[in-house]
């Protein structure tokens, strides 16, 4: 079984900053910024493209570090905009055939 635990512990700390923003927090910047929806999802575009790229030219070490951004911004877009994991994690059980 693959450690999962860790995207949970981040997104745990995505609510967090939420609740509790603070000045030295990336998160917390995101979340509090009049435009931050909009921040949030501009980064999630830029990190699929770089992931995409990495995956397609082969080159594994960037490839993981970017599928690790895309994941870690794609979390604080779906705070940003409202949506719930859990939602989201319901969604994708309802599909299991
Ligand atoms: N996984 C991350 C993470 N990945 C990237 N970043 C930040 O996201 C910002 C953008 O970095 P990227 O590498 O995505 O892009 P870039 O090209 O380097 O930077 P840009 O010019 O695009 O802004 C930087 O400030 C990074 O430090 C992250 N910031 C936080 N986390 C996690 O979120 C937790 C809470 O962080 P804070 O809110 O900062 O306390 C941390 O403990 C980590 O677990």
């Amino acid at each position: 079984m693959r450690d999962w635990a860790v995207l949970e512990e981040v997104w745990e700390v995505i609510l967090d900053r939420a609740e509790h923003p603070s000045a030295e927090s990336y998160v917390s910047s995101v979340l509090t910024h009049r435009k931050g929806v909009d921040k949030s999802l501009e980064k999630v575009g830029e990190e699929a493209v770089e992931f995409i790229l990495a995956a397609k030219n082969q080159v594994p070490e960037r490839t993981v570090s970017e599928a690790a951004d895309l994941l870690f911004h794609f979390l604080v877009a779906l705070k940003a905009s409202g949506t719930d994991v859990e939602d989201v994690l319901a969604e994708l059980a309802s599909r299991r055939k």
